[in-house]
């Protein structure tokens, strides 16, 4: 195994900056640097840093040593918390490549070397790149127990259960002779399986709002040319993202706009004014506006006709500076200015109470990503044809599809596959 080096913190200048070092080379490293012994494990000690080439002083640097395996990759590491000035990170950096062994890290690097030493496994390796990324509270505390290990432990206990269960099948196969035996067996099955197939049920309940907390609750703006969509996305991003102007058909393409509820995760989408046109470009807006109106959580209806789209509306009623209706939350409707902010407020507020009541109460969800649901539903599948087999050897090998869907989940096989995918997500010195 190579070792690795990365900056960890972000660009510099800043008050300190992170450079880690993971693999066999890591306390050589530091022995080098400092011309000094290994510092105490897991203890910060002031270190003066050396160029080994020139002798030339770098930093002074709180340093920090874990042996392996008691550290984040399982390998041996090394923490150098540096003075954040691009020309001590780009020395620290210059030097250590002129390293024998050191190579610098891929995105991802030090988090795929944790799952490859069996520090996490892929469900906890996921959760760390949804941490980082994270933007609202919703997202940060589903990725925190996700981290920490939660469906891998459930998945790794089922895995478990059935592994017995598949031991007791495959023995049976040898006796099971009689007819009698035979419909013993299934019973057996039927009986063990089924506990397991409920717990499967109620994680998977959880992928729906596991997958809205990740990737946030979709606000659709919907209404006829002019209605004032634009200039209220603008107004709810505090940006200058969507164009406006007084030309009808101003939006065509659909703009995305990330939105902090209330600590919930939202995308308002910006849309084409709805109306019958003959121009190609702004009929094919206005075909993409209602589709995804059609799928969105919450559509914000402006303008007096109604439309016709499932789920829910809010109806706004806005340049209200050019009437003579007050500001505010009118119940059936919310009346505002996009362009004074006037009733800007009660929006809001609406849209966070809205937000915060699709989440459901208690604990984050367990299943957040497209691949869970995958292979929790194939081994759900799996179980429910074992339940269904009368013919033991046929029923033994849907129990061993059911034990491998579920070690696909967390990695313990064939993780191969999904490695890239996964760790291509992480920035470097992650
Ligand atoms: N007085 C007043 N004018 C507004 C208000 N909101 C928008 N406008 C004006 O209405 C015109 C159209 O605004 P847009 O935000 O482009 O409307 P839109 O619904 O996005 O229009 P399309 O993208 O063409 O469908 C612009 O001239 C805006 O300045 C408002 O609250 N009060
Ligand atoms: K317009
Ligand atoms: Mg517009």
């Amino acid at each position: 195994m190579s070792t690795i080096f990365a900056l960890g913190s972000g660009t510099p200048p800043a008050g300190v900056a992170l450079i880690r070092l993971s693999g066999p080379a890591a306390g050589p490293t530091l022995k080098a640097l400092t011309n000094r012994p290994l510092p105490a494990p897991r203890h910060t000690s002031l270190r003066r840093l050396h160029d080994p080439r020139t002798g030339t002083l770098l930093d002074t640097a709180l340093t920090l040593w874990f042996p392996a395996p008691a550290s984040f990759t399982g390998e041996d590491c090394v923490e150098l918390h540096l003075h954040g000035s691009p020309a001590v990170v780009a020395g620290v950096l210059d030097a250590l490549s002129a390293m024998p062994g050191l190579h610098p890290a891929e995105a991802g690097e030090f988090t795929r070397r944790a799952f490859l030493n069996g520090r996490i496994d892929l469900t906890q390796a996921e959760a760390l790149s949804d941490l980082i990324v994270a933007e609202t509270a919703a997202q940060r505390d589903q990725a925190l127990t996700n981290a920490s290990g939660r469906l891998r432990a459930k998945a790794e206990s089922w895995r478990h259960h059935l592994l017995t269960l598949l031991a007791d099948a495959e023995a049976d196969l040898d006796f099971a002779e009689e007819e009698a035996d035979v419909a013993a067996g299934l019973a057996t099955v039927r009986h063990r399986v089924a506990p397991l197939l409920a717990e499967l049920d109620s994680a998977l309940a959880s992928a729906d709002s596991g997958a809205r907390v990740r990737d946030g609750l979709t606000i659709a703006v919907i209404g006829p040319p002019n209605a004032g969509k634009s200039s209220l996305v603008n107004a709810l991003a505090a940006r200058d993202v969507a164009i406006v102007t007084p030309h009808a058909g101003t939006t065509r393409d659909i703009i995305e706009v990330p939105l902090n509820l209330g600590g919930v995760p939202a995308i308002v989408l910006d849309t084409a004014g709805l109306r019958d046109s003959t121009d190609p470009v702004e009929a094919e807006g206005i075909a993409r506006a209602r589709a995804r109106a059609a799928s969105a959580d919450l559509i914000l209806l402006l303008g007096e006709e109604s439309i016709d789209v499932p789920g829910s509306v809010l109806k706004i009623r806005n340049k209200i500076d050019l009437s003579e209706e007050r500001p505010g939350d009118h119940g059936s409707h919310v009346a505002l200015s996009a362009t004074t902010g006037a009733g800007l407020d009660s929006l809001l507020d609406r849209l966070i109470a809205w937000a915060r009541a699709q989440m459901p109460p208690g604990e984050p969800a367990l299943v957040t990503h497209a691949r869970h649901v995958h292979w929790l539903s194939t081994a759900r599948e799996d179980l429910r044809a074992a339940q269904r087999q009368p013919d033991p050897v046929l029923r033994a090998e849907s129990l061993r599809l059911a034990v491998r869907a579920l070690g696909r989940l967390t990695g313990a096989v064939d993780a191969e596959a999904v490695l890239d995918q996964i760790f291509s997500r992480f920035c470097i010195g992650k």
